[in-house]
């Protein structure tokens, strides 16, 4: 199903799209100055909300061209609010029926016909990047599983979800990024880079939380993972840190890593104003891991995050990781 859903992107993406590296005119019908109005009022509404609720992502998009910044910011807000629907303030009141009914304004938008400013921005989007509208309503049944499911029973079950909720944005973001017209990698294995980078990130953000998720009854981790390694539900709802659960951690870091070296190798073949952007979001996230270590893998009471001197003395190393092509050959010395 996901391997479907990458191949249905790439070769919606397909190779005419290469070609015409610049971003679609917006939608046909005449707009007004008001309409103008309204929708640069919309995208810098989905800015805020971005800088907000995820200030990682959000200086990654600075590092974005305006055009596919306020693209990614309309989709950040589509799914920050998709995320809430179950995470949020009001998840109590969220039923397989209102996910439903989401799904038919997920619809009406992607027809144009916007409910509010912020689909309103979303479906601009829509009108100037070829972005399909599957992983987007995958990304709604992930949140119905996340409605019944509090347990996974191995990894597989936790790839899939990881797919539904993290994979999707990935799928979502890849025409808004462009491929650069150079680049000599399959569409699929393009994609196939970005569905491994929202996985490395839910992996990670799943770590991070362990305890938050646990005190809401959550356990994402593989049961099958933690019972090979000595471990219960209980060691986690206990919050215990043994050396049992160091070692088992190790190893569920070791795996996110091993997603983001798979996503890195991507980056290469993506627009050149979009490396570094993609770059930057990806190692500030991965650092998180970093930080799990430092915590001495007590990521019960304590959560782990990346301070700002370091997100900021980030920014030069993943632009200079850029600057290598998926061959590793430094282009802009080789240049001078
Ligand atoms: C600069 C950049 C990469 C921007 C992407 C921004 C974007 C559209 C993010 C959407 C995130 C979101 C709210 C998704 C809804 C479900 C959810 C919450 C997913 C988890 C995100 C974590 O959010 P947060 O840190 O706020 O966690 P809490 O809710 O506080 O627990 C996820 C971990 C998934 C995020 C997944 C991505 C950002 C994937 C991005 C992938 C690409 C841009 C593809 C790049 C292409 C290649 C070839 C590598
Ligand atoms: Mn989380």
């Amino acid at each position: 199903m996901i391997h479907d859903a990458v191949i249905k992107n790439a070769v919606l993406a397909g190779e005419n799209y290469r070609l015409n590296t610049r971003t679609r005119t917006s939608s046909p019908e005449i707009s007004t100055p008001a309409s103008w109005n309204m929708l640069r009022d919309a995208y810098d509404r989905c800015g805020e909300v971005c800088a907000e609720y995820a200030k990682t992502f959000y200086l990654g998009t600075m590092l974005m061209t305006p055009e596919r910044r306020k693209a990614i910011w309309a989709i950040y807000v589509w799914c920050r609010r998709t995320d809430e629907l179950v995470d949020g303030p009001n998840s109590s009141h969220t039923t397989p029926t209102a996910l439903d009914r989401w799904e038919r304004r997920l619809n009406d938008l992607f027809e144009g016909r916007p409910y509010d400013m912020f689909d309103a921005a979303l479906s601009d989007t829509l009108a100037k990047f070829p972005i399909d509208i599957q992983p987007f309503k995958d990304m709604i049944e992930g949140m119905r599983q996340d409605l019944m499911k509090s347990t996974y029973a191995s990894f597989d079950e936790l790839y899939q979800y990881c797919y539904y909720v993290a994979g999707t944005v990935g799928l979502m973001s890849v025409p808004v990024m462009g491929i650069a017209p150079e680049s000599k990698a399959s569409t699929a294995s393009i994609y196939n880079a970005s569905l491994a980078l929202g996985i490395a990130n839910q992996l990670t953000n799943i770590l991070r939380d362990v305890g938050e998720d646990a005190s809401r009854g959550r356990i994402y981790l593989p049961q099958d993972e933690l019972v090979s390694a000595g471990l219960s539900q209980n060691d986690i709802f206990e919050m215990r840190v043994t050396d049992k659960w160091r070692s088992f951690m190790k190893g569920q870091i070791l795996r996110a890593r091993m997603y983001f070296d798979e996503a890195e190798k991507g980056i290469a073949e993506l627009d050149s104003a979009s490396r570094w952007p993609v770059s930057a979001s990806l190692m500030l996230y991965r650092q998180i891991l970093d930080a799990i270590e430092e915590n001495d893998y007590n990521n019960f009471t304590k959560r782990a995050y990346v301070g700002r001197a370091k997100k900021f003395f980030s920014l030069p190393q993943s632009y200079v990781s850029t600057l290598f092509t998926a061959d590793k050959q430094v282009i802009s010395l080789a240049r001078a």
